[in-house]
Formats: C-alpha cells, sequence, structure tokens
C-alpha cells in the first residue's frame, strides 16, 4: 500500500516537474525535497527558526517568486510563495481554506476547533461573535486597562535597570499576557507579578509543541502533558466565564453610569462574544438558563486558549524587535522620543494619565506606527498556510500556472518581506517608507505588507496589538535606553560551559550564532522570539 501510494504521489509531481513547475533541484522519488531543506537549516543556529532557513532556499527562485517543495509523506507538497499578487490569490481571491494540519497542530494549544483551523460556515459564525470585542471602538475602551498593565511593565524595567543583564524576554511576555487575559477575559492575571496557574499551563504545552521538530513531535510524554495542562487551561478559563455570564444576568453592565463603572464597561471581548451569541438567538432567551450553553461554553474556551497563544508571544516578540531595532538606530528613537515630547508634553511621568484619558491621543503618533510596522516588515512572527482545491491554479507573475488540485501553499512572511523587487532597500530599517507619499520610491506596495495577512481571514487581534505595542513604546522610551547584550552573555556563557560542551566545540569549532550577522535572530520558540530571550542591559534614558 505504502509503495503504491508513493509512487502514485511522487508520480504526479514528477510530472510537474517535466512541465517545468519551479522547483528546487534535487527532488528524489524516495525522499522528495524532505533533505533539500536540510543544507538551509545547516547554515543556520540549531534553534533558529525554520522559515529563515526557507527564505533562504526562496532567494534561488527570485524569477518566479513560486516554488514547489515535495514534503510528503510528512506535508502534503505545498507552493512556497513570496510574490504578494500571488499571496493575494490564496488569501483573498480564492480564499483557500485552512489545512487539517491546521486542527492538528493547533489542538494541544486550543484543545479543539478554532478560528484558526476552522473553514467555512462554521468560521463565519465564530469569526462574527468575536469581531465586535476586537473591533476599533470596543478596543478603544480598553486602552485604560493596556495603559495600567504597562505602568506595572514600566516599575519592572526600573527595576532592572543598571541590575546587570536581563532577559528582556520574560517581562515582555508577562506584559502582554496580563494585557490578553484582561482584554480577552476581564481577568486580572496579575503575572507581571506572581506566577500564575494559567500563563504557567498555557508555557508547558508551548514548551512541547513544534509544527515540525520531529524530537519534540514523537516525544512519548507530550501529548499526556499537553492534555493535562489543556485541562487546567480548560478548567480556569471556564470558571472566568461562567463569572462574565453570571455579571451579564445581573446586570452588571448595564448599571454602571459612575466613572468607575465607566472603566467597568470596557466589556471583555468574551462578553461581547456573549451578547452577540444571545442576539443571533433571540427566539431563546439564553440569559433565563442559570449556566452558559454547553457547547457555546465549550467553544468559546477553544477560542480564548487561541487568543492567549496567538496574542501573547508574537506581541511580545515585536516588542523585543522594536527595542532592538531603536537600540541599532538611534536616530529613529530620537524622531520617536521627539513625536511623543510633542503629543504627551516632556513631563513622562503624566503620559500614562493622558493615554487613559485620551486613546485617541495614540493616533497622533504616526511615527511610532511606522516603527512598529517597520520591525513588523523586518521580523513577522506569523505566517499562513493553506490547502488546495481542485480546479484552482496559482499565477506567478510570468502567467505561469500551477495546478493546486492536491498541493497547499505556504506564504513566505520572511522573504514576501524583503523580497526586493518590490522593498526598495529591503535589508534597512527604514520606518519612513510607511510615511511617504504615494509617489515616493519608499511608498509601500500594499499586499506586500502582510504580517497580519490579508483577506477575510486576516488577524482578528491586529488593532490590539498596535494599541499595545503603542502604548508599551511610548511609556517606556522616554525613560530607558534598551541595548543588547549578547555580547557579553555569549562570554559568560563560554565560561559557564560543561567540559563536554568546551569538548565539542574544540572539535567540531563554534556553532553558528548568528543569521545574516543578526545574533537576535527569530527562533522556533512560538512567535518567534529573539535568540536566548534577547538579553539587555537597561539603563536610564540620557
Ligand atoms: C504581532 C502580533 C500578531 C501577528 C503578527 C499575528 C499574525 C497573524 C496572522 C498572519 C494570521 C493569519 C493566520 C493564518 O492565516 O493561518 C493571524 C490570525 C489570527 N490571529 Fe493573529 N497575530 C498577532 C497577534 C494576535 C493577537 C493579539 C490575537 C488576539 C486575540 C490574535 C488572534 C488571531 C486569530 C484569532 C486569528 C485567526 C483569524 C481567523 O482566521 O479568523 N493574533 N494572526
Amino acid at each position: 500500500y505504502l509503495v503504491r501510494k508513493t509512487y502514485h504521489h511522487r508520480s504526479t509531481i514528477n510530472a510537474l516537474r517535466k512541465q517545468g513547475i519551479a522547483m528546487p533541484p534535487g527532488w528524489s522519488w524516495v525522499t522528495g525535497h524532505l533533505l533539500i531543506l536540510q543544507k538551509y537549516v545547516d547554515q543556520l543556529p540549531s534553534n533558529a527558526n525554520v522559515n529563515l532557513a526557507m527564505a533562504d532556499l526562496a532567494r534561488e527562485f527570485s524569477d518566479t517568486e513560486v516554488f514547489l517543495m515535495d514534503f510528503w509523506p510528512v506535508y502534503q507538497p505545498l507552493l512556497m510563495v513570496y510574490d504578494p499578487d500571488a499571496a493575494g490569490q490564496i488569501t483573498a481571491k480564492y480564499n483557500l481554506p485552512k489545512t487539517d494540519m491546521h486542527l492538528h497542530f493547533m489542538k494541544p494549544i486550543t484543545g479543539g476547533p478554532n478560528l484558526i483551523s476552522m473553514s467555512d460556515q462554521e468560521w463565519k459564525l465564530w469569526r462574527s461573535l468575536f469581531n465586535p470585542g476586537f473591533s476599533t471602538a470596543a478596543l478603544t475602551e480598553t486602552v485604560p486597562h493596556i495603559v495600567k498593565s504597562v505602568e506595572i511593565f514600566r516599575e519592572k524595567l526600573m527595576e532592572k535597570a543598571y541590575a546587570g543583564i536581563t532577559c528582556l524576554d520574560d517581562l515582555t511576555t508577562r506584559l502582554t499576557m496580563d494585557v490578553i487575559m484582561k482584554i480577552t477575559l476581564d481577568a486580572d492575571l496579575n503575572y507581571q507579578h506572581s506566577e500564575n496557574r494559567l500563563a504557567s499551563a498555557l508555557g508547558h504545552i508551548t514548551r512541547w509543541h513544534s509544527f515540525w521538530d520531529p524530537r519534540i513531535l514523537l516525544h512519548p510524554l507530550r501529548p499526556i502533558i499537553q492534555k493535562y495542562y489543556g485541562r487546567v487551561m480548560d478548567n480556569l478559563i471556564r470558571k472566568e466565564l461562567d463569572q462574565r455570564y453570571f455579571e451579564l444576568r445581573t446586570g452588571k453592565f448595564a448599571r454602571s453610569d459612575d466613572n468607575a463603572g465607566k472603566m467597568r464597561t470596557a466589556k471583555s471581548v468574551v462578553t461581547l462574544a456573549i451578547e452577540a451569541y444571545m442576539t443571533q438567538n433571540q427566539h431563546t432567551d439564553l440569559l433565563q438558563k442559570p449556566q452558559l450553553e454547553e457547547h457555546f461554553a465549550r467553544y468559546a474556551t477553544h477560542q480564548v486558549r487561541l487568543f492567549l497563544f496567538a496574542g501573547n508571544d508574537t506581541t511580545s516578540s515585536t516588542i523585543m524587535y522594536a527595542y532592538h531595532l531603536l537600540s541599532q538606530h538611534p536616530n529613529a528613537l530620537q524622531i520617536m522620543r521627539k513625536e511623543h515630547d510633542k503629543v504627551f508634553g516632556s513631563n513622562t511621568d503624566r503620559a500614562s494619565d493622558l493615554l487613559a484619558k485620551q486613546p485617541a491621543l495614540l493616533n497622533q503618533c504616526k511615527y511610532t506606527m511606522a516603527v512598529i510596522k517597520e520591525t513588523l516588515r523586518l521580523y513577522p512572527p506569523a505566517g499562513t498556510m493553506r490547502a488546495g482545491q481542485p480546479g484552482i491554479s496559482l499565477n506567478d507573475r510570468h502567467g505561469n500556472k500551477y495546478p493546486m488540485d492536491d498541493i497547499g501553499a505556504i506564504i513566505l512572511h520572511p522573504a514576501v518581506h524583503r523580497n526586493p523587487r518590490v522593498w526598495p532597500r529591503p535589508n534597512e530599517f527604514l520606518p519612513e517608507r510607511f510615511l511617504v507619499d504615494p509617489d515616493h520610491e519608499l511608498f509601500p506596495y500594499a499586499p506586500a505588507f502582510r504580517p497580519f495577512e490579508q483577506g477575510p481571514r486576516n488577524c482578528i487581534g491586529q488593532t490590539l496589538v498596535y494599541n499595545e505595542i503603542r502604548v508599551a513604546l511610548i511609556l517606556t522610551l522616554r525613560t530607558f535606553d534598551i541595548s543588547p547584550a549578547y555580547d557579553e552573555w555569549d562570554t559568560v556563557k563560554t565560561q559557564q560551559a560543561s567540559w563536554f560542551k568546551r569538548f565539542k566545540t574544540r572539535v567540531f569549532g563554534q556553532p553558528v550564532q548568528t543569521v545574516h550577522g543578526d545574533r537576535a535572530y527569530q527562533t522556533e520558540k512560538a512567535g518567534t522570539h529573539p535568540a536566548d530571550g534577547y538579553p539587555c542591559r537597561i539603563t536610564l534614558a540620557k
């Protein structure tokens, strides 16, 4: 059966090869392209994100900007895409469905079907329930909550100032966890001050998670550990959901008219989803029931688990990369600080109050927004994969057709975002490209900027991300200088290395530690955290 199946599959790919479909040389009847990527992976640090190796390979297809990789039987064969227009065909023109892999790989994290993995009607229903909570208006009301969490983050940075090397990762991840829990569930995790069961359960699940690493995927303990911590998460989230439902039933939100109450009326994403669900089911007065409907509660729990995963690491990494890029571009940092002085006044302590009272001031920080976009362009923390569909073909920019009957596609964000055909000076940090007029040579080609993807399945959390990172930068940049301390970190690590590690280094040489000269490269850790958790030194801004 296996031989027959393999033969059938490989003959299809071989036929495409003969037709001249772009694919890396070295395809084999036995291993397809499985071993091809290894050459590129070997040139990177062992924990570098596999997308960076893929982006290196992609450079060899700069003519078509689309090529086929035959990963069968590990994955279905996939078109690797970094032409922005071909990417648009996948996500907008055909809006191709998610793959079975989405459900398979996301299940340990979310516990079941969720917005990322769902297709068609089921996805439409759940997206419509959660859209109100992620709308610009609803999220503007939550800015005071973000300000509160960032204030604690500021205190933590202050504690670490002049205190030696700090791994920033821990601080930013705790911040983003507090924010996502508050915004989605109205739950005060207080994770920046103390450990929390929900956050650590998610941490255990993601530590045992990988999209491709066989050492993790084949580990016999992985399913047991992930299931156990999944149950812990379900129970804790369910408690919060029941509490929000109780508040709705007892009319908490209707009653709040004083100022303190006004804060409380910033409804959580979940409260708004329960309300939307009530509206969609008006014929049955759900509020009369003592408990949330079981099906809704179970599915909403999957979605909340997804929000905690999708909204935590990605945002945390982006905050760190913004600090990193600004530390290397003092001129941009200077412009940002001036912008913040102009909008909030030079007394940095007043900015929190002002922001909490007038969240719309965020929109006046145009350069700050441009810096965040440029950070997401250079260090995109996500991507997308879609399934093929019978009868659909992808066109590359020369009009070549790539049939997608049994072939899926991946849009390679690191490669699209540095595609030299559409991005002038692609490797340079130039926030002004997001501020110039359309006739300027740096003006971005909109389909080529896709950190949150485009089309109906774009990221539901993007407004939250922009709000959160803007608040974080506005409230910290004028107080602190944060600069990478990898050299010192590496020296300390070398001194602390075991005799075996030192012996290995002596025999095999120093392992690769940078990606194209970048020591803060993106790793495999969910959300592409910077290497080693971004060791840095924090000092007070001069
Ligand atoms: C820097 C931060 C973030 C980046 C770069 C990012 C990126 C993305 C991308 C590329 C997708 C499309 C995935 C696909 O097509 O498979 C996506 C979808 C999604 N993201 Fe985000 N995301 C970020 C933060 C967040 C946050 C804060 C949330 C919060 C709740 C979130 C929730 C989601 C959800 C639910 C989807 C699925 C949307 C759907 O299919 O309807 N993301 N994100």
